[in-house]
């Protein structure tokens, strides 16, 4: 058996304890062997954690990994405006290529701050299953699918592109990759389609993620034109069952946080892409306190402006007490889960909790920093004050993709130079 230690940390448990252990990983199965004291000094490899919290890999439920090549490309808009002005524009003029070197980009800064797995929708995405296959992290990948302003014909390509990359790619990269089909959204994707779609979909076992009540410009035409709230209209299409998740779940009245509650749907908050854009304050106590499955995204890195989940967590439990106004609520135990086992459990991928048996995905943060001393709470540290630059090792499936800050499955410097060579290239043709 080959073997990986992550020794001398503290490490944070599925209880919100975290105890002075070692972590012992089964590098052939990807898996957690043993946590406890003085494991296997005579492991194949060892990762230093001295002065360390190893945390379960965070886990970004909703995201547009490739949008970093459109970081900075369009600011200080809100959401319609932002993609009908600027991003679809943009994207219309991204090649396979372009979304390959954006993907890369994407998954280098994932890897730096602690990130293991994500769901992600977007195009072309056989070059994002190729690089995330190369980067050794875990996805959930889907083609998102509009209708709008497309004719029939283009409208049944985009859908059937849709569900035949969820059928192609499903258990690619040795079972790191599983897929969903994704209509866009409840407005983006017109209801003759939607039907169907969604029927094709769950008939085949492929779970359904759609972007749900961001904005009230949204909800509001579906109100008045169904008379129902989108969340209603949702499960009248079978879009409401365990199995499916949708992103952002701003507007959501008590209604709709019941119909979720007993679906079982998971709700990705996506904090700092909500506030830029100015879409809302999610309810997120009220998510929890009825048990909804709550996970946590950093949507792109256009409307974030980055994909650093430490970043998402301090975000999430900040607004989670303004939307409450009440500074108990989202507090940084509830934060930490939504960034682990909540979204791992909302996109049902491995992982979230450090556990023998479970999944070996890991980031191991360094404490030795003037932001994170004293060391008075290591949970209140991860929810509050660490950034993604405090990530020292970043583990998947057993395999080591950053060692000291040095990533080891793509080489950093040349994916920076391919992103910036095709927004070179992007910016003469748009
Ligand atoms: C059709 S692929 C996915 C599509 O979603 C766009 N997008 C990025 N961020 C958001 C958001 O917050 N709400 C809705 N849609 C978003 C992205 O640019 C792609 O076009
Ligand atoms: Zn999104």
């Amino acid at each position: 058996m080959n073997t990986l230690r992550i020794a001398g940390g503290q490490v944070l448990r599925p209880d919100a304890t975290v105890e002075d252990a070692d972590v012992l990983v089964d590098r052939d199965e990807g898996t957690i062997l043993d946590i406890g004291a003085d494991l296997d000094a005579d492991a194949d490899e060892t990762l230093d954690a001295a002065g360390c919290l190893v945390t379960p890999g965070l886990v970004n439920a909703h995201c547009h990994v490739a949008m970093t090549l459109l970081r900075g490309y369009a600011d200080d808009k809100p959401l319609d405006a932002w993609l009908r002005e600027d991003i679809w524009p943009a994207e219309g003029a991204l090649t396979p290529e372009d979304v390959r070197a954006g993907a890369e980009l994407g998954l280098v800064e994932m890897i730096k701050s602690g990130t293991t797995g994500f769901a992600d929708m977007y195009f072309h995405v056989p070059e994002i299953a190729a690089a995330v296959e190369e980067a050794g992290l875990r996805a959930r990948l889907g083609h998102g699918v509009v209708t709008l302003g497309k004719d029939d014909a283009d409208a049944r390509a985009d859908i059937d592109e849709s569900l035949d990359v969820a059928r192609e790619f499903d258990g690619a990269a040795d079972g790191r990759i599983r897929t969903a089909a994704m209509p866009h959204s409840l407005t983006t994707v017109a209801e003759e389609y939607l039907h169907e779609f969604v029927a094709d979909a769950h008939d085949e076992g492929i779970p359904v993620h759609y972007h749900a009540n961001e904005t009230t410009d949204e909800v509001d035409p579906i109100v008045d034109e169904r008379g129902e709230r989108p969340l209603s209209y949702a499960k009248d299409l079978g879009m409401l069952t365990a199995d499916d998740f949708l992103a952002h779940g701003v507007h959501v009245d008590d209604a709709e946080i019941d119909l979720l509650a007993d679906a079982g749907t998971g709700v990705v908050h996506c904090p700092a892409s909500n506030m830029k854009l100015a879409s809302g304050m999610a309810p997120v106590q009220k998510l929890l306190d009825a048990g909804v499955t709550v996970g946590l995204g950093t949507d792109g890195a256009a409307s974030n402006n980055d994909l650093d989940m430490f970043d998402e967590m301090r975000d999430a439990a900040m607004l989670g007490k303004l939307a409450a106004e009440d500074a108990s609520a989202v507090a940084a135990p509830d934060v930490v889960r939504m960034a682990t086992a909540g979204s791992a459990a909302a996109v049902d991928l491995p992982g979230g909790a450090l556990e023998v048996g479970g999944a070996a995905d890991l980031a191991v943060v360094d404490l030795d920093a003037p932001h994170l001393t004293p060391a008075n709470d290591l949970v209140s540290h991860l929810a509050y004050a660490a950034r993604g630059s405090d990530v020292r090792h970043t583990v998947c499936d057993g395999r080591v993709l950053m060692r000291d800050r040095e990533v080891l499955t793509l080489d950093e410097d040349a994916v920076m130079a391919r992103a910036r060579e095709a927004v070179a290239s992007l910016r003469e043709r748009v």
